[in-house]
């Protein structure tokens, strides 16, 4: 099956349309002041005009406050909420009833402890996304460009809905979908020429990788 592919931190109406062209099912917006990657939410309902009923608008937000996630909703209307922070199942439950908006949460993962967690958001988080934990002395919860080690995905439930993220780009990709059973894979930085900047060219060669571990693998000799 081909995996859900989400561009995020997108900034501009280049980087929008290439992912599109793409087939990138979900594009994602970056509600953290303090990133690179960060788009005011009235800027980013503009750049997201064109993907609606095409892909998935996603809304990345860090333990927002309901105003918060008031104006970024009401302005972007976003299809789905990733929540990047240490938001508590009782919170998310609390988004989901004030929002009414799916919400993918995300997981910041260096050990197999911290995964402890998931079992307590199954049936309340609609999806979820591993990421990479932030190194020492990062002010971002996620954008750093940093994989963690996927062999310890081999302990989430196989029915778990999940998109894999942290340093992805157009090398490892393969072998990210090859070795986990992610259904979606999550690229910022793997496809910018520096932060916050994003590529066409990179975004290209992102699209490019995917499909080739995609592709049928041809028998020989015949
Ligand atoms: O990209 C950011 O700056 C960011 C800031 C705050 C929360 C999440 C952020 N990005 C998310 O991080 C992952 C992986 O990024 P990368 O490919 O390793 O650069 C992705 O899910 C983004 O949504």
């Amino acid at each position: 099956m081909k995996p859900d592919i989400k561009i995020c931190g997108l900034k501009t109406p280049e980087a929008v349309d290439r992912a599109l062209k793409r087939g990138a099912t979900h594009i994602g917006f970056i509600f953290f002041e303090k990133s690179p990657r960060y788009i005011e939410p009235d800027l980013a309902a503009k750049l997201a005009e064109p993907a609606r009923g095409k892909a998935k608008i996603v809304a990345v937000v860090v333990d927002a406050t309901n105003d918060e996630l008031d104006e970024i909703v009401s302005l972007l209307k976003p299809d789905i909420l990733q929540l990047h922070g240490n938001e508590s199942p009782e919170h998310v439950l609390t988004i989901k009833a004030l929002f009414g908006l799916p919400v993918m949460k995300v997981f910041s993962v260096r050990t197999a402890d911290d995964l402890k967690r998931v079992e307590a958001y199954v049936g309340i988080a609609d999806r979820f996304l591993f990421d990479a934990k932030a190194p020492k002395g990062s002010e971002l919860p996620g954008g750093n460009g940093i994989s963690f080690d996927w062999s310890l995905l081999g302990w989430i439930d196989e029915s778990i809905d999940y998109m894999l993220s942290g340093g992805l780009n157009k090398n490892n990709v393969a072998d990210a979908l090859a070795n986990t059973k992610a259904r979606g894979i999550d690229v910022s930085s793997g496809v910018e020429s520096a932060p916050g900047v994003k590529s066409v060219a990179m975004i290209d060669e992102f699209f490019d990788a995917v499909e080739t571990a995609d592709a049928p693998v041809m028998a020989s000799g015949s």
